[in-house]
């Protein structure tokens, strides 16, 4: 096992470019393989997730080069990829695996879908379910609901599709970029609240991007009009990722900042950005212009807690709240934060693990089928605990804020490469002794 000790750091300020959103990313890449056109794709994500959509589309025929550092061209394939056979691994990719299973469903082909372990323990009936309303044909090759999968070629009728909206939001983003290129309109009915709801507005505003118009009704209903061919918009820059923004934006509040995040500001289209909310709610002093954000601390104290507990509803920011739980260990009081139960199905049992963690640096932690109460130890933090990741990249990069109170040990750092393979560089840069 490879580990990472960070040396007890006093002071975060400074300025970081933020690399580019791996929600956009995937989007970006997919649609743009789909589209009639080519596609020039700037500041685009280097990662693990973004790789495995880049192999997927180049197995399925889409011809993509690369042009520089972080720029690529896709030539897309006007709504239907070539190769009708494939053998997919999206590693645990989820914003890979669950918009391409709806896509691969409409392609009249033989596609067989499988990840990391991991991903085959993260749900994907509710998404099976819909699109076998509509006639797609995909079996269950170890356990049912599960991935991996099998996609066979079947004739796809469109129709109202109900589809659960309490797992997983990338469910409704796959079926709304899919659908399109049916045949016919078809109405999404969503059965329940939808969770993470920015996302899918993320995944309506690409599609716009695209020339695909959705129309919504409430968080309810969606209508997609079929028969539809997304057009390329020539060239795109990917905006910075507003969950890896959070980090740091939590190292300026807790140690003095200010630290500046350029790449994401006020007008983005991330929901991440509303993590800023509930820093300032913790005393946070925030400044954002277009496409920046600065945080600094809210003053000294003599505890080193200079922030202040919140309780807050989280299901609108399910990755940047992650942050929020370590950044509860440098605030005043108790913090609950609340409707995270999706964080049960994502790169582990986030609930469990982020619980198991915090406790052993001191932390008092309750934790319930959809929240987690953190309470800070009265003594200082647990110095030189070790701290586990679970092969999750947000597990490591959110464990490094600790580092602000007291040394600690990062076990397995590289599972930052899911989304941010040069985070730990990043973040000493911004961190001082
Ligand atoms: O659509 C997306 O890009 C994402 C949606 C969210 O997942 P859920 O909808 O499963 O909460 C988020 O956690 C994930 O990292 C990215
Ligand atoms: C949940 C996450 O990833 P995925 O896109 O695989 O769901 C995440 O990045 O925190």
């Amino acid at each position: 096992m490879e580990w990472l000790d960070l040396p007890l750091v006093r002071c975060a300020a400074g300025k970081v470019r933020l690399p580019g959103s791996k929600s956009i990313s995937n989007r970006v890449l997919l649609l743009s393989a789909l589209a009639e056109g080519t596609t020039t794709i700037s500041n685009l994500l280097e990662s693990d997730d973004t790789g495995r959509m880049l192999d997927a589309l180049k197995m399925l025929g889409v011809a993509v080069t690369r042009t520089d550092e972080d720029q690529y061209l896709i030539t897309g394939c006007s709504g239907r990829f070539s190769v009708k056979e494939a053998d997919l691994f999206l590693g645990n990719a989820g914003t890979a695996f669950r918009p391409l299973t709806a896509v691969l469903s409409l392609m009249h082909g033989h596609y067989h879908l499988s990840g990391v372990p991991r991903m085959h323990e993260r749900p994907i009936g509710d998404l099976v379910d819909a699109l076998r309303q509509v006639g797609a044909v995909i079996t269950y090759l170890e356990r049912e609901h599960f991935p991996p999968l099998e996609i066979h070629p079947a004739a796809i009728h469109p129709a109202d599709i109900l589809i659960n909206g309490n797992i997983s939001s990338q469910f409704l983003s796959g079926l709304l970029m899919a659908l399109p290129l049916a045949g016919e309109p078809a109405t999404i009915i969503v059965n329940g609240t939808l969770i993470s709801q920015p996302y899918v507005t993320l995944t309506i505003a690409q599609m716009a991007y695209f020339g695909v118009q959705v129309e919504r009704e409430s968080w309810l209903r969606f209508i997609v009009p079929g028969n539809q061919i997304y057009h390329s918009p020539g060239k795109i820059v990917v905006e910075g990722d507003a969950s890896s923004a959070s980090y740091f934006l939590a190292a300026g509040a807790i140690a003095g900042g200010p630290v500046r995040v350029d790449g994401v500001g006020r007008d983005s289209c991330q929901g991440d950005i509303r993590f800023v909310e509930a820093l300032e709610a913790m005393g946070a002093c925030i400044k954002m212009g277009s496409d920046w954000i600065e945080s600094s601390a809210p003053g000294c104290r003599s505890d080193g807690k200079v922030l202040k507990a919140i309780d807050f509803d989280c299901n609108h920011i399910p990755d940047a709240a992650m942050t929020l739980a370590t950044t509860a260990l440098f605030a005043q009081g108790t913090t609950t934060l609340r409707n995270i139960a999706s964080w049960r199905v994502k790169e582990t049992d986030r609930i469990t693990a982020m619980s198991t963690e915090l406790r052993k640096l001191g932390a008092q932690v309750e934790s319930g089928d959809d929240f987690l109460r953190i309470t800070p130890p009265d003594d200082p933090l647990v110095a030189n605990t070790v701290i586990d990741t679970y092969d999750d990249h947000r597990m490591a990069m959110c464990f490094s804020l600790i580092s602000l109170g007291t040394p600690v040990r990062i076990n397995d750092p590289h599972c930052v490469a899911k989304t941010f393979p040069d985070y730990f560089e990043k973040f000493t840069a911004i961190t001082h002794q």
